[in-house]
């Protein structure tokens, strides 16, 4: 049995937690360059929690810009099990409101211009992602919410977009008319996939901080009015996350969903056939195996 850790990276808004235990900002080295900042890693009620700021302290990485698979890498090299994303987003449903949470439980991907996969040629992996998130860490993320008083959404469809312009109105209406999303952001993509590529459990909570744009009552997106909402609502975010040790067990069986299985029968290269320099890269992602 491994014990629990867990990996929270923190959205817009979220820069860093307080109420850990032996608080310590880490440098990490990763093969895929360096992550968005350093990583706060102690305790949390006697669980080992590291933390990493998706943007970086004080806001420096677009969506585009953000080094997902050095961020992935990072959190798994440092022992992490169970990855919370926590994340600002557009809603495309009158009932997601802003202030809200949403547990999203699907993605449609519509970044282009990142890094998506640790994989590559000289080794190559296929894994499913049909289902991206962990429906066990979700559940307790849920309930988290529940308990700390906060209106949460049980489920969701979130778009990912490139950005880091917002959606054009008629974007914003298909996306939400024809497309089924149900929420829109720009950054869980690819790091769900990438999280599903480390063999990592991953849960998404994203808070609602607008209507993006076809609201017909609300205009169009403004920054402004999207960090007033964030602010006002980031003590909501600390206290699910400080609920989680409570709900999660120290001691992790293995994941009923197979996230920590991911790999099994994922990697199609022959061993002979393989890449000496990309195998050594995935020494944390994949070193299990390889
Ligand atoms: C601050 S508005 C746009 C920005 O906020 C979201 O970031 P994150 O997902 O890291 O909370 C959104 O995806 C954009 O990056
Ligand atoms: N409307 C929106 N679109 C994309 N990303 C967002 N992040 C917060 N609100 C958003």
């Amino acid at each position: 049995m491994t014990k629990t850790m867990l990996g929270v990276i923190g959205g817009s808004g979220l820069y860093q937690i307080d109420g850990l235990q032996s608080p310590e900002w880490q440098t990490v080295e990763t093969p895929w360059g360096a992550p968005s900042d350093q990583i706060l890693t102690g305790t949390l009620d006697g669980m080992a929690l590291a933390f990493l700021p998706r943007h970086g302290r004080g806001h420096t990485h677009t969506p585009t810009s953000v080094p997902y698979r050095a961020n992935i890498d990072a959190l798994k090299r440092l022992g992490v099990t169970d990855v919370i994303s926590v994340s600002a987003c557009g809603s495309f449903r009158e009932a997601m409101a802003p202030g809200d949470f949403v547990v999203v439980n699907q993605f449609i991907d519509r970044t282009f211009a990142r890094e998506k996969s640790f994989f590559g040629p000289g080794c190559v992996a296929h894994v499913s992602v049909a289902h991206p998130t962990c429906p066990r860490l979700s559940a307790a993320c849920l309930t988290a919410a529940i308990d700390a008083g906060i209106t949460v959404h049980d489920g969701g469809t979130y778009l990912a977009m490139e950005g880091p312009q917002f959606s054009t109105l008629a974007e914003s209406r298909m996306y939400r008319e024809h497309w089924g999303a149900d929420v829109i952001g720009m950054t869980n993509m690819p790091e769900a996939k990438l999280a599903r590529e480390a063999e990592l459990c991953y849960a998404s909570i994203a808070m609602v901080t607008d209507y993006d744009s076809w609201h017909p009552d609300h205009g169009e997106v403004d920054v402004t009015q999207i960090i007033a909402t964030l602010t006002g609502n980031a003590d909501k975010g600390r206290a699910m996350i400080e609920r989680l040790p409570g709900l999660l067990e120290a001691e992790r069986a293995p994941c009923p969903h197979g996230c920590d299985r991911a790999l099994d029968h994922a990697i199609l290269t022959a061993p002979d056939a393989r890449d000496p320099a990309l195998v050594a890269r995935l020494d944390a992602v994949a070193g299990r195996l390889l």
